[in-house]
């Protein structure tokens, strides 16, 4: 069906296309709309694309757009002609005062009656620095809000993916804050159980009786201040998911009557007779290994075999260097959309403090830090003097131990920052930057001051 009325081609002609296009095209402020002719000269160039690229109209008409734009980098810079239409590309286009912008690009190529290719019509827009961050352009992933470019991360979710249609008990190991009920939410929404309750508890929480009538429920009478019957977590979750945090920290008794749940599906709630039979689907999770509890008489071993059916391992934060940096920008994007501090660069000291750091509340940490620097800070730079204390005082030389023996660089300076960053990302150089946390200019500016090649000599490293 035609998108417009008989009458609108009338009405064109009386205002003028060239008129009506420079209107719609400046209702479209968040990017760039040009046109180009057969031989890819400028026929149009909107306000947008004036402001995005500082380039006046005039400047630019009648010239080649891949000169204009400084197509350089080995990218189709058309490709129009053959594809007909591109969607979402990701590409570099040059500023006039020669910065790069990383742009989407959407374009619609015309064809004359006999065929021939005869120019096209592009809009490109700017990414915004939480769409970097999100590693849309990276290998990063984004599994049910769980940011990750760590390969141990990524293999645990590939994990989770594969187990998520089974009914297996997965065991979630990691520190306080890698995100392992992040993980356990995941398998159950990836899990065919994901229309029915998750149910989670943490386990060294509540005192043992608490924790009993909280799991199994009670009934009317069961012990003084029982008044009435309640109903416990595995009956609530029914049908669904029940995470158990901290299950390590389960006291011997509940130990017994969990396996037995496991083993049976079936349990009796504090002071009653009546067995009750319950469809639920385990997820544990514990920062302890359970092996180790089992050799020191504190867990059963029958029961660490149930829950250990498929175990999965989450990496504490200062052993997923590339995704401190991913979670930073994420949490700064999300900063950005809603608070009056717009953050778009990080000073290359604060980012060393921030790589060097050993993270001991992991991903929970980083969140908060974030928080705290947009809460005392200004300014779109985020500066060492926008961290909490720790991070001012925290000299190189004095980084934990636990660091050093998990085989971190400290850094020297910015030009380690450069190298780390380049090694890292295998030599690309805008992947590099933001690593680095520096804009793609600065950071080449400052690659050049530090002599750091980084074809010669970071390109194919495995980062
Ligand atoms: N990879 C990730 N991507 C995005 N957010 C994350 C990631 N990992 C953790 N988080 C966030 O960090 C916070 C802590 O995560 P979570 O509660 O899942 O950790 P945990 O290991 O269960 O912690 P604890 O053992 O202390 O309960 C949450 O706000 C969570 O959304």
């Amino acid at each position: 069906m035609s998108q417009s009325s008989p009458f609108f081609n009338r009405w064109l002609s009386r205002i003028g296309p060239d008129q009506v296009l420079t209107i719609l095209t400046d209702l479209l402020d968040a990017g760039a709309v040009f046109a180009v002719d057969a031989g890819g000269k400028v026929l149009f160039w909107s306000k947008g694309a004036e402001k995005l690229f500082g380039l006046t109209a005039e400047a630019v008409l009648g010239k080649p757009c891949a000169e204009t734009l400084g197509c350089e980098e080995g990218q189709d810079p058309c490709g129009l002609a053959e594809l007909g239409s591109i969607k979402a590309q990701i590409v570099n286009p040059k500023r006039a005062n020669g910065e790069r912008v990383t742009c989407y690009r959407t374009a619609r190529a015309f064809f004359d009656a006999n065929g021939e290719f005869a120019g096209a019509l592009e809009f490109l827009r700017p990414q915004a620095a939480s769409e970097t961050a999100l590693g849309i352009r990276e290998n990063s992933e984004s599994f049910h809000g769980i940011l990750t470019r760590d390969p141990i991360m990524l293999e645990a979710i590939k994990i989770i993916r594969n187990v998520a249609e089974t009914e297996a008990t997965v065991l979630i190991r990691g520190e306080s804050g890698t995100g392992k009920e992040l993980v356990a939410r995941a398998l159950h929404q990836e899990s065919p159980r994901h229309q029915r309750p998750f149910l989670a508890i943490n386990c060294a929480a509540l005192s043992p009786s608490l924790l009993e009538s909280e799991l199994f429920g009670h009934v009317k009478g069961a012990f003084t201040g029982a008044l009435r019957q309640h109903d416990g977590l595995f009956q609530r979750a029914h049908g669904g998911t029940l995470f158990l945090d901290e299950v390590a920290e389960l006291p011997l008794e509940l130990q017994a009557k969990l396996l037995r749940v496991l083993q049976e599906q079936s349990f009796t709630p504090v002071g009653g007779d009546a067995i009750l039979n319950v469809d639920v689907r385990i997820i544990a999770a514990t920062h302890r290994s359970l092996r180790e509890e089992t050799k020191a008489g504190r867990f059963r071993e029958d029961l660490m075999y149930r829950l250990r059916v498929v175990p999965v391992f989450l990496p504490p934060l200062r052993e997923r260097r590339l995704d401190v940096n991913l979670l930073l920008w994420h949490s700064i994007g999300l900063h950005n959309l809603h608070g009056r501090r717009h953050v778009d660069s990080i000073a290359p000291d604060a980012m060393r403090r921030l790589l060097d750091y050993s993270w001991p509340g992991n991903v929970r940490e980083l969140i908060n830090v974030v928080e705290y620097a947009f809460a005392v800070g200004r300014g779109n730079e985020l500066s060492l003097d926008d961290l909490p204390p720790e991070f001012r005082e925290v000299k190189p030389a004095a980084i934990p131990e636990t660091q050093a023996a998990a085989g971190h660089k400290t850094f020297r300076g910015e030009a380690d920052l450069i190298r780390e960053a380049l090694q890292i990302t295998g030599g690309n150089l805008e992947a590099a930057a933001s690593y680095a946390g520096m804009s793609r200019a600065t950071f080449w500016r400052k690659r050049k001051k530090y002599n750091i090649d980084p074809v010669a000599d970071f390109s194919g490293a495995d980062g």
